[in-house]
């Protein structure tokens, strides 16, 4: 969250604000963004007066839409307490019949609706909560219709999918809006957790000195999922893996543990790191890439018999700077897994000894992105008794302590859509680059899809990857 989230509140609060959710009944909304909304307004960090338009194809009543939010609430968040829900649901209204360049539905009306309540000084927010193949159509239907100036727009990820795409798609963009006026969301940025990565770094020395080739053998970055993908077999089925996560999610938390100190801990310069480092990835190798299917995938309802789309990646990624030649950055991530986690782990070279570790267990230091957050270290001890005999043991560091008023990561970046701190959000230039990364899986080199059984760790050709040291988790 931006610095200023009580110093600035009032200025934040003060603005009238319509926000235009696209796409408001779907997983994403349901899930992280409505709950995201909840908890500003549970808090008080909404502006002081706002609409929120839900927009989608269908015809939904506002009192349906209000209902929707509810149970939503109730499923994934908590269950509103009467009097603040009272206050909420007033504010929400649907905008049915879709919006497209020549057919507005009813979001135009809406608007003024909004606007006969607010004020002509309201500010719009469109927050694009759409599959990807949709943010083109609706970006002309917001020029078309006139609802560029001003406002800005949140643009879900990923923004484009391969690098022509994203060249399309960001010239289109740039034709409605500055850049100042765009917000493209990759929730992992907005994580507590994720930004500890930096803030351990680089506030303790014990970790900022060892924090390169001379000390790592290579870092691994693992979010497997348990999940399916049954609610959102149309995105999923036209995005895959690669695309939904790895281009996005596991490269920017990969730029985040490789950046180089930024000039100071400033949200600006932590960000020009950030993305200075993706200009070093180099393009992946399909043969240091293995892509697999789920076996019960393509019996999902919605989904082709004949899918070819991935559901696991697992690659290795070299960068080319000199703190990390020679560290491969392991990045793994599927759904339908034995375990549901996040984590990035350093792990580190044998010592020189004279003492060796002789366990199963690594020398490593790991971070787990879930939640608040935890720090885990991994390392050889001696094992109690006469002889000096090492062991292999394991502390976690819960940050409980710390965790108190911490937020989500929607909750979090929605803050700093109202506040306009766009230091968590993606730019163009750092964006360019990981699709230049990631173009080798897109030609006719991407690897052939490999099958694995539900709830297993994925295709056996994973853990060659990692040569000698086998994947901290599942191994
Ligand atoms: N779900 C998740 O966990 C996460 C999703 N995201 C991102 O959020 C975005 C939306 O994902 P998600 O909510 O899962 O997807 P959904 O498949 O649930 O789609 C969201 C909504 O978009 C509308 N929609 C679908 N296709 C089109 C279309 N062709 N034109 C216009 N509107 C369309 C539908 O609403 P209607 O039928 O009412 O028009 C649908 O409910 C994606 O960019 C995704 O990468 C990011 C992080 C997490
Ligand atoms: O963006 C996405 O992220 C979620 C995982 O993120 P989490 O923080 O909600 O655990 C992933 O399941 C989804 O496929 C993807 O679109």
């Amino acid at each position: 969250m931006a610095e200023n989230q009580t110093s600035e509140q009032g200025s934040v609060t003060d603005e009238p604000t319509v926000i235009i959710l696209y796409g408001g009944t779907g997983d994403l909304a349901k899930r992280l963004v409505l709950p995201a909304f909840w908890e500003l307004h549970t808090r008080g960090l909404l502006p002081k007066r706002w609409k929120l338009v839900g927009n989608g194809r269908g015809d939904v009543s506002h009192l349906d839409f209000q209902q929707h939010i509810y149970d939503a609430l109730s499923e994934f968040a908590t269950t509103p307490e009467p009097e603040a829900w009272k206050d909420f649901a007033p504010n929400v209204l649907f905008a049915g019949g879709g919006f497209t360049h020549d057919n507005p539905g009813s979001l135009l009306d809406v608007i003024q609706q909004a606007e006969d309540e607010l004020g002509e000084d309201r500010r719009i927010i469109h927050y694009l909560a759409i599959p990807p193949s949709a943010f083109e159509k609706t970006t002309r239907a917001i020029k078309a219709h006139g609802l560029g100036p001003d406002a800005k727009a949140v643009y879900e990820k990923p923004f484009g999918t391969s690098l022509d795409s994203f060249h399309e798609l960001d010239d289109l963009v740039h034709s409605v809006f500055d850049e100042e006026q765009v917000y493209r969301i990759d929730h992992f940025l907005g994580k507590e957790a994720t930004q500890n990565l930096h803030l351990v770094r680089f506030s303790n020395r014990l970790f900022n000195d060892t924090w390169s080739r001379e000390h790592l053998a290579q870092v691994q970055i693992d979010v497997p999922e348990t999940l399916d993908i049954a609610d959102r077999a149309g995105f999923y089925d036209e995005t895959g893996a690669a695309l939904d996560m790895l281009v996005t999610h596991l490269f920017q938390v990969a730029a985040q543990v490789a950046m180089e100190p930024p000039l100071s801990m400033a949200a600006e310069d932590l960000q020009d790191a950030r993305e200075s480092v993706i200009a070093a990835f180099r393009p992946l190798d399909p043969s240091e890439v293995v892509l697999g299917q789920y076996q019960s995938y393509r019996a999902t309802e919605g989904v082709p018999d004949d899918s070819d789309t991935d559901t696991f990646v697992a690659a290795r990624l070299w960068i080319d700077t000199d703190r990390w030649q020679g560290v491969p950055f392991l990045l793994r991530t599927g759904k339908m897994m034995p375990i549901s986690a996040q984590r990035v782990s350093l792990i580190f070279k044998p010592s020189d000894g004279p003492v060796h570790s002789q366990g199963s267990n690594t020398n490593a230091l790991i971070f787990d992105l879930k939640g608040n957050g935890a720090i885990e270290i991994q390392m050889t001890v001696k094992k109690p008794g006469p002889e000096p005999v090492p062991a292999e043991s394991c502390s976690t560091l819960h940050l409980e302590n710390v965790s108190e008023g911490s937020m989500t990561a929607y909750t979090s970046l929605i803050y700093d859509v109202f506040a306009g701190d766009r230091s968590l959000f993606t730019s163009s230039a750092g964006l360019e680059a990981t699709f230049r990364a990631f173009a080798p899986l897109q030609a006719d080199t991407r690897p052939a899809i490999q099958p694995y059984d539900d709830g297993s760790w994925g295709p056996a050709a994973a853990d060659a990857l990692t040569g000698d040291v086998g994947w901290l988790l599942g191994s």
